[in-house]
């Protein structure tokens, strides 16, 4: 224990005050703050920091209150069955057959195990002076009282009402204080040292915007309203209640960082719609009209048809390859398939457009939205989802550039490994899918990249390459956040996201 020297001058007024209802003989918290019109939670960090001073005992426990559920405030007020049916018996004694109301029957058993009186030959006959019982005198208290201590009332009978319904409890968490030897002195010491306004130093726990505003928080000492205080050391190793204040939800706050990542590197954001025409969805990109990702089982049709551009020029790059050396699918391409409208299955529809409107160069544009793709949840897939989709179109572009910018961006996210496998997508030559490295998990696809076919950019004057990706923004969560079902993105698991850390550096 510290010396009361030291300890006198680690009081602050507030501990004062704490100290001294105590002293006065208030042993309960919840009646010292109304004492003196603070919070609970002031007095008990007060009282917790008296404590360890030795100035205070304290004594934590669990109490258990009780109080009478809806039935049990029933038969306190008109009798439990048991007692009312003595009251219709009388000393005669009444027929079994007479006691026909459910709510009276269950007394009969208790009548039998009180020894109220005997059940014989479909008779009930009191058997004396059945005097009122530990649970009728429980019953009644706790009408009288509201809700109680459990440690006030009779065990034994509690437990019985408990197992009846009639009494229900819940624990609450009790604090007690008694002041001790060397906190009754520490307090005579403090109460004569500012009677005579010695230069002791008071501690001051909170700095407030006015001493903020007056500037005299910066120093060693503060110095307010006349008084020297010194400021109050805060022991970070002491536990404190958990508060959940309001956040950003982390999946929204990894979008945030992938989209500042974007900018900095010198990346537009575009938009575009959800609701898109097979025509840029599919066919700019020159996906062949039979190509199976277009099947009804991997892409949500909507019934509606969409306006498409004058399309001369992908027709004749479909059916025929048009002047780039290509030669097309063959068959015929059908403008009303194109007409098709679809919830986007890829970002690409929102960028080749982008691109149909900006065919010169340069452009670097991205887009992070969302996705439909008729998939079956399981904790990998969901038929919405987010993609983070770049292009870069500019004279003298290679393939190399494009590895070079997706390991820039990965890097700034934090995964130093990156590897590209060969990948194909219709649209692409050459295709690659990046992979990060993961410990414990070992290479991970993360999306799909390349450089535009001829084929694409050409029916829309494009005449500059373009580099394009599109990267499954989930599967980067999961592996940021450390999940192993991606659908906790999309519900409100509040266990979650209150253990989410208030910030990491995604
Ligand atoms: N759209 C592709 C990704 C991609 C985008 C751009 C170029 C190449 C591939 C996908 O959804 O998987």
């Amino acid at each position: 224990m510290p010396k009361e020297e030291d300890t006198r001058s680690k009081l602050s007024p507030r501990d004062r005050q704490v100290l001294k209802e105590i002293s006065d003989g208030f042993t309960d918290p919840g009646k010292i703050a109304e004492k003196l019109k603070i919070k609970e939670v002031s007095v008990i960090s007060s009282a917790e920091g008296l404590a360890e001073m030795g100035l205070i005992s304290l004594d934590k426990g669990v109490e258990e209150v009780c109080a009478l559920t809806e039935e049990g405030a029933r038969y306190a007020e008109i009798g439990l069955p048991e007692r009312r049916i003595l009251e219709i018996a009388g000393v005669e004694g009444v027929p079994l057959s007479e006691i026909k109301d459910p709510a009276l029957k269950v007394g009969i058993g208790w009548l039998k195990k009180k020894g109220w009186a005997t059940v014989e030959a479909g008779r009930i006959t009191p058997k004396g002076d059945a005097l009122p019982g530990k649970d009728e005198e429980i019953l009644e208290a706790l009408l009288f009282q509201g809700e109680t201590s459990g440690s006030a009332l009779d065990e034994e009978a509690l437990k019985l009402l408990k197992s009846r319904g009639l009494v229900e409890s819940r624990s609450e968490k009790s604090w007690s204080f008694e002041i001790t030897d060397a906190g009754r002195s520490a307090l005579k010491m403090a109460e004569d040292s500012s009677r005579s306004s010695s230069a002791v130093f008071d501690y001051v726990a909170q700095i407030t915007p006015d001493m903020i505003k007056n500037g005299v928080w910066e120093g060693k000492y503060v110095d307010y309203k006349g008084t020297r205080y010194e400021v109050r050391p805060y022991d970070v190793t002491l536990p404190a209640e958990r508060i959940y204040p309001g956040k950003v939800h982390p999946y929204q706050r990894l979008l945030t960082r992938m989209r500042e990542i974007m900018l900095e590197m010198g990346f537009t954001e575009i938009k575009g719609e959800i609701v898109q025409s097979s025509f840029w969805n599919f066919d700019a990109l020159f996906q062949p009209q039979d190509h199976p990702a277009r099947e009804m089982q991997d892409t949500f049709y909507l019934d509606s048809r969409a306006e498409i551009p004058d399309y001369a020029s992908v027709k004749e790059m479909h059916e025929r390859g048009g002047d780039v050396g290509s030669t097309g699918w063959g068959g015929n391409w059908d403008p009303e398939v194109a007409r098709r409208k679809v919830l986007r299955t890829h970002t690409t529809s929102v960028t080749i457009k982008y691109l149909a409107d900006h065919p010169n160069p340069p452009v670097k544009a991205f887009s992070i939205d969302r996705v439909y793709r008729r998939e079956a949840i399981d904790p990998t897939h969901t038929p919405e989802f987010e993609q983070l989709e770049g292009v870069i179109m500019d004279d003298g572009l290679s393939f190399a550039n494009l590895l070079g910018v997706l390991k820039g961006f990965y890097a700034k996210m934090g995964f130093d490994e990156v590897r590209f496998r060969p990948g194909y997508f219709p649209y692409t030559e050459p295709s690659v899918e990046p992979e990060v490295y993961i410990e414990g998990l070992g290479w991970v696809e993360l999306g799909g990249a390349g450089v535009f076919r001829r084929e694409v950019t050409a029916p829309f004057g494009i005449e500059r390459p373009v580099l394009a990706w599109g990267l499954g923004v989930g599967r980067l969560a999961m592996l940021r956040l450390g999940l192993k079902d991606l659908r906790l993105l999309y519900q409100s698991d509040l266990g979650w996201l209150r253990d989410m850390p208030l910030s990491t550096r995604m």
